[in-house]
């Protein structure tokens, strides 16, 4: 079955019963060790997993990794060009729960992303990255700690998709003209616009089945939270690329308003509400005045149609929803995404799961990561209904590869998602307290160290695993 590696012999496989992985006490776990710095964090994350094990269950549970390849040390193996054996994927299929370190790829030319091809690959559509502060950690912000946000990325489509043309090759030049001599001026809207013979070209699909399996994860996800923190937001460019990103943020709406309509409430339902609670008399012209900045100047169809929304909500939810009933459900909301990038740092605390497509999602998560201590403390999972692969939110960081100095933390906090993921919350805990016990007694590697004040002397990678385990009390 396999090639060049073996299963370990000890060890059972997880399985899978309605999405819900279910987990033996010595399961198989495929691992990447990942290119770059992979080769540092990942032996460090590993053993913090492994004593965190031992630990909460006295031996009676275990881990039994098995070392599958990809990217340079896969080529090492298989020989040239084989980035991704069948092998790794045949693993990874097999033992359905997989967690790897970093991959690269070049920029321009060259292979596509092996990491990006994994979530393709077994349709792991929910990227899902938590930012959250661990104390003592510096950051450039006055509050970090304000911060407490789930990026929640559609993972599988969008332009990650990876369906492309270079500029001056034989299709993407027949795609110009065609659009430029057919497609474009049969669509009225589009005038007189042509596209650059010049361009190169990128298709951008985003569709509504893709859209609304995320959103529904991301409501389930926010139906476990605590109340204050059961807010769902869709982040879109939906001004711009209307039928995209547009689209995506009303799929998203159309979801949480049919399949969980007893346990959401839109931003918009909220105030339609309120302006009834607070006047019960109101008509549904002046709601809709409230509800609608600059409803006076509004076209006379546009007008009618808004003034149909507050009497199809209030027809629709009243009953369930008023009276303040709606301050108990989820808050699904939607913000534009150059306006969420200043409202995780002007705001942070009035957001919790952020839904998004999968570029946006991309630099959200690098963004949010960098208010709550960096790259090194980013974790993430690639979820999908069979599978799940755990992976930091960063890349290879080559500069720093071989060093023994890169901050282990985003991979060992997957790690704990990891664990969490299985059901292993014991194991998950004292991960958490090992590794905010490290930092809130500054032991900490360069990344954090540089920024504290007064300056500390880093840990290696290698300290900061030890310094973690130590801390598991
Ligand atoms: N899922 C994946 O496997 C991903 C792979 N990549 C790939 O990684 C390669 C390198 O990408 P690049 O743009 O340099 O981005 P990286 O995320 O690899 O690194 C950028 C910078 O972020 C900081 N950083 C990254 N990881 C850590 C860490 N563990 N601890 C502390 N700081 C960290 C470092 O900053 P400083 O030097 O200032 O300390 C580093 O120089 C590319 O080929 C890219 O495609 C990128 C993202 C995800
Ligand atoms: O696959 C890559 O090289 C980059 C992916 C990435 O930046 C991400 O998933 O956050
Ligand atoms: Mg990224």
């Amino acid at each position: 079955m396999y090639d060049k590696i073996k299963p370990p012999t000890t060890g059972a496989k997880i399985t899978f019963k309605n999405g819900e992985p279910v987990v033996p006490d010595n399961p198989i776990i495929p691992f990447i060790r990942g290119d770059g710095t992979g080769i540092d964090i990942w032996p460090a994350a590993q053993k913090v997993l492994d004593a965190a094990v031992a630990k909460a269950y006295n031996g009676q549970r275990q881990i039994s990794w098995f070392k599958v390849y990809a990217g340079d040390e896969a080529c090492d193996l298989y020989g040239t060009y084989q980035y991704l054996p069948q092998d790794t994927l045949t693993a990874i299929e097999e033992y359905g729960v997989a967690i790897k370190g970093p991959l690269t790829t070049p920029v321009g030319g060259g292979i596509r992303s092996l990491n990006v091809a994994l979530r393709q690959i077994f349709d792991l559509y929910a990227c899902v990255r938590p930012c959250r502060y661990y104390a003592g950690t510096p950051s450039p912000h006055k509050n970090p700690e304000k911060l407490d946000v789930i990026v929640y990325r559609e993972n599988t489509e969008d332009i990650y998709l990876g369906i492309e043309w270079r500029q001056g090759s034989e299709i993407g030049d027949r795609l110009i003209k065609i659009l430029n001599e057919d497609l474009i001026p049969a669509t009225p809207e589009h005038g007189k616009k042509q596209i650059p013979l010049d361009a190169g070209i990128g298709i951008k699909p985003i569709s509504k089945k893709g859209s609304q399996r995320l959103v529904r994860r991301a409501i389930k996800h926010a139906l476990t939270l605590p109340k204050d923190k059961q807010q769902v937001t869709l982040v879109h460019k939906g001004n711009i690329m209307k039928y995209t990103e547009g689209a995506f943020r009303d799929w998203g709406y159309e979801l949480a308003t049919s399949e969980f309509r007893q346990e959401t409430v839109t931003e918009r339902e909220s105030w339609i509400l309120s302006n009834k609670e607070k006047n019960p008399n109101i008509s549904l012209e002046d709601n809709a005045r409230q509800i609608d900045p600059g409803f006076d100047a509004l076209t006379q169809e546009k007008k009618t149609q808004i003034v149909k929304e507050v009497e199809t909500v209030l027809n629709a939810i009243w009953d369930s929803h008023g009276n303040g009933k709606w301050k108990d459900k989820i808050m699904v909301n939607d913000r534009i995404a150059d306006s969420i990038f200043q409202q995780i740092q002007t705001r942070p605390d009035e957001y919790s799961i952020l839904a998004t497509m999968n570029l946006n999602g991309d630099y959200l998560s690098d963004a949010a990561a960098a208010i709550v201590g960096g790259l090194g403390m980013g974790p993430g999972a690639n979820i999908g209904d069979a599978c799940a692969v755990f992976e930091a939110t960063h890349g290879t960081a080559p500069k720093h590869a071989g060093l023994d100095r890169i901050n282990p933390g985003s991979v060992i906090l997957s790690g704990v998602m990891m664990l969490e993921y299985l059901g292993w919350q014991e194991a998950a805990d004292l991960v958490k307290k090992g590794l905010g016990d490290a930092i809130a007694n500054r032991q900490v590697t360069y990344d954090l160290a540089r920024l504290l004040e007064p300056a500390v002397e880093p840990l290696k990678c290698s300290e900061f695993a030890d310094a973690i385990i130590k801390h598991f009390g």
